[in-house]
């Protein structure tokens, strides 16, 4: 049986994602950016032409550090500090969103970020969910969008923050995680954010193993409880391979591959802070192949210029996967989602199946899928 539909970027933008790791600040269209700095007066950007802006975010993000990288979102922050920049910023993130074809995804934001020029957190919370609500409603339903409240690493609010995920938990947050700066700040200095979520029966990932190795890793999962990781990419610190290819694991690797812990992987974000040298040596070759529970993700779609289609495309182009692969991760994604079991088995079987059935033939099943 041969495959009737070839894994172009066309067919992959049709197909049915998932997207467990994208930053609202960092997904904001250019055009978008342009106009909310002139409508508040915001003056600081370094251009005001719309496909000079995009490339500038693209190129100043290619830092070579996360630290350098993180600069970037000055620009954005700046220019979302009114309720009307958030409600529009959401509904747009939701539509472009759906217009890559993701069915689920989960935006995560610091809201402690937009409150520079007055807003409470309550409001900036209340004006991001109106947004999403907006943006699914404007799809016509293709999309649902849950969040994830973000405390920054460097501001020790995480208790506050995570209070406030879940007041909302019934409003539209699923979910609670740490970003920012790695180096210097583990996550264990938000122990008591993480003990009250764990409480609460709240869920949290941790940005965690992106700029910092393994004892970052080993901290956010075996001391703070994180359910995912984001990135993770340095658990291939903890694993040797011998020419042959045969791979040993060391304990924290297996314990990540055994309790099915999801990796929310951005490659290309790795590569522009330096992460990882390129997608051909990126470690979500090896972790894909030893069946880690990888997830394909965009972290910025704005700095990295990318979607999750074309995330998954330059995957299929440097490691050839097919549409198997594609639905391996898209499946992974929607089991390590923060929404309700039900609701997961729902878009599985009603949603992502037959999606990707209608792409794929029957002898390109993976062989390790369920
Ligand atoms: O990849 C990242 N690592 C750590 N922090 C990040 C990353 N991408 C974005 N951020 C920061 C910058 C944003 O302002 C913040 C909340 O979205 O999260
Ligand atoms: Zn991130």
């Amino acid at each position: 049986m041969s495959n009737p539909n070839p894994v172009t970027p066309e067919a992959i933008r049709r197909a049915p994602k998932v997207l467990l790791h994208d930053h609202l600040d960092g997904g904001l269209r250019p055009r978008t950016v342009i106009e909310l700095a002139d409508a508040s007066g915001y003056v600081d950007l370094p251009t005001t032409d719309e496909a000079e802006l995009g490339q500038w975010f693209t190129e100043a993000a290619n830092a070579g550090t996360l630290e350098r990288y993180l600069e970037t979102f000055a620009h954005t922050c700046g220019v979302m500090q009114s309720e009307e920049a958030l409600v529009r910023v959401a509904s747009e993130c939701a539509q472009d969103l759906a217009d890559d074809g993701v069915v689920y995804a989960e935006v995560r934001y610091a809201p402690e970020l937009f409150t520079e020029k007055g807003l409470s957190l309550d409001t900036v919370i209340q004006a991001v969910e109106a947004g999403f609500r907006e943006g699914e409603k404007a799809t016509g339903g293709k999309i649902r969008i849950g969040t994830l409240l973000c405390a920054m690493r460097q501001n020790a609010r995480s208790a506050e923050i995570a209070e406030m995920a879940v007041r909302y938990r019934d409003h539209g947050v699923v979910g609670f995680d740490i970003a920012g700066p790695e180096a210097g700040f583990p996550p264990t200095r938000n122990l008591d954010a993480f003990e009250y979520l764990r409480q609460q029966n709240a869920h949290f990932t941790i940005h965690a193993g992106e700029s910092f190795g393994l004892p970052s890793i080993w901290e956010a999962l075996q001391h703070c409880g994180a359910e995912r990781l984001g990135h993770g990419v340095r658990i291939v610190d903890d694993i040797k391979v011998d020419p042959d290819g045969t791979a040993h694991l060391g304990r924290l690797a297996s314990y990540v591959r055994d309790r099915r812990i999801p990796l929310e992987m951005c490659p290309s974000s790795n590569i522009q802070t330096g992460a990882a040298p390129s997608i051909a040596e990126h470690p979500i070759g090896l972790l894909t192949k030893l069946r880690f529970r990888v997830t394909v993700n965009t972290d910025n779609r704005l700095m990295s210029g990318c979607s999750v289609s074309s995330e998954m495309a330059a995957l299929v182009e440097t490691f050839g996967y097919g549409w198997a692969d594609l639905r391996w991760f898209t499946v992974n994604a929607m089991k390590s989602a923060f929404i309700g079991f039900d609701e997961r088995l729902d878009l599985i079987n009603n949603v992502i199946k037959p999606g990707y059935a209608a792409l794929i033939d029957e002898a390109g099943r993976h062989p390790s899928e369920g």
